[in-house]
């Protein structure tokens, strides 16, 4: 029976948890607990979490939320490399909401999102030309959404945002959720992109990731 047990629990690849201030999306500034997962099928030319593409340590779904639950808070961002690559994510993101965490999941937009649990906020990325993995876009996702998801688009240069703009009004992606623009930190001028958002009268929230401000590149933060 104890073998049986043993045999049944469910894992999950995790490279690391770390507290910290939630330095995206609508919930930044928020106390939040990171679990980070570990692998991811795209290759984003910018990606600043390429550590989590590999290694990784195997963890036991009850003892990962345990550690997450020791951290206090209240709110938690499953994240990655990109989480939903492993299938118990699904299972560790319900687990978290069962126990009353209010959970956000940050996902490339490349995987099916359907299967992640309602209480969930979703926030989905497109992926523009520059970070060489538009292709992998999953436009079936956008019939997915909910006014509680978010969509975020990461962009390198101006033909990035020119990608976006033309993306916000042929998907009509304002009236599904909350859209944010983001500058690929340390390569588009964020002044630059504000102006064009406020030009544009574009429907969309402008963020840059507060983290980097505070801590700069540095991991687990
Ligand atoms: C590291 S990814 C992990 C989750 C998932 N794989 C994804 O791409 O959404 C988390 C977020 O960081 C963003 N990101 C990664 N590198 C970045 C960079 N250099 N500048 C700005 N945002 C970046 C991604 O676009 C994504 O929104
Ligand atoms: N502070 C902080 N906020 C974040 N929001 C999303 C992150 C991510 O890597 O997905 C992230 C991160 O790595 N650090
Ligand atoms: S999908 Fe996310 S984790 Fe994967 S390479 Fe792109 S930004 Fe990095
Ligand atoms: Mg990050």
């Amino acid at each position: 029976m104890q073998e049986l047990q043993e045999r049944t629990k469910t894992s999950v690849r995790v490279t690391e948890v770390f507290a910290s201030i939630q330095g995206e999306t609508s919930r930044t500034g928020l106390p939040t607990v990171f679990v980070r997962l570990t692998g991811c099928p795209l290759r984003c030319v910018w990606c600043d979490t390429e550590y989590a593409f590999h290694g990784g340590r195997s963890r036991d779904l009850d003892e990962l939320i345990a550690e997450v639950a020791a951290h206090g808070l209240r709110h938690v961002c499953v994240t990655g490399g990109e989480p939903l690559a492993q299938k118990s994510c699904l299972q560790l993101l319900a687990a978290l909401c069962d126990r009353g965490f209010s959970v956000s999941l940050e996902t490339s937009g490349a995987l099916d999102i359907s299967g992640v649990d309602a209480r969930v906020s979703r926030i989905v990325d497109l992926k523009a030309p520059g970070s060489g993995e538009a292709d992998r876009n999953l436009w079936a996702n956008l019939a997915h959404l909910r006014s509680d998801d978010e969509l975020k688009i990461v962009l390198a240069d101006e033909a990035d945002y020119a990608w976006a703009r033309a993306c916000i009004v042929e998907h009509r992606l304002a009236e599904r959720c909350p859209v944010l623009l983001s500058p690929v930190h340390g390569r588009l001028d964020p002044t630059a992109l504000a102006e064009w958002i406020v030009r544009d009268r574009l429907p969309v929230r402008f963020q840059t990731q507060i983290h980097k401000i505070l801590w700069l590149d540095a991991r687990g933060r």
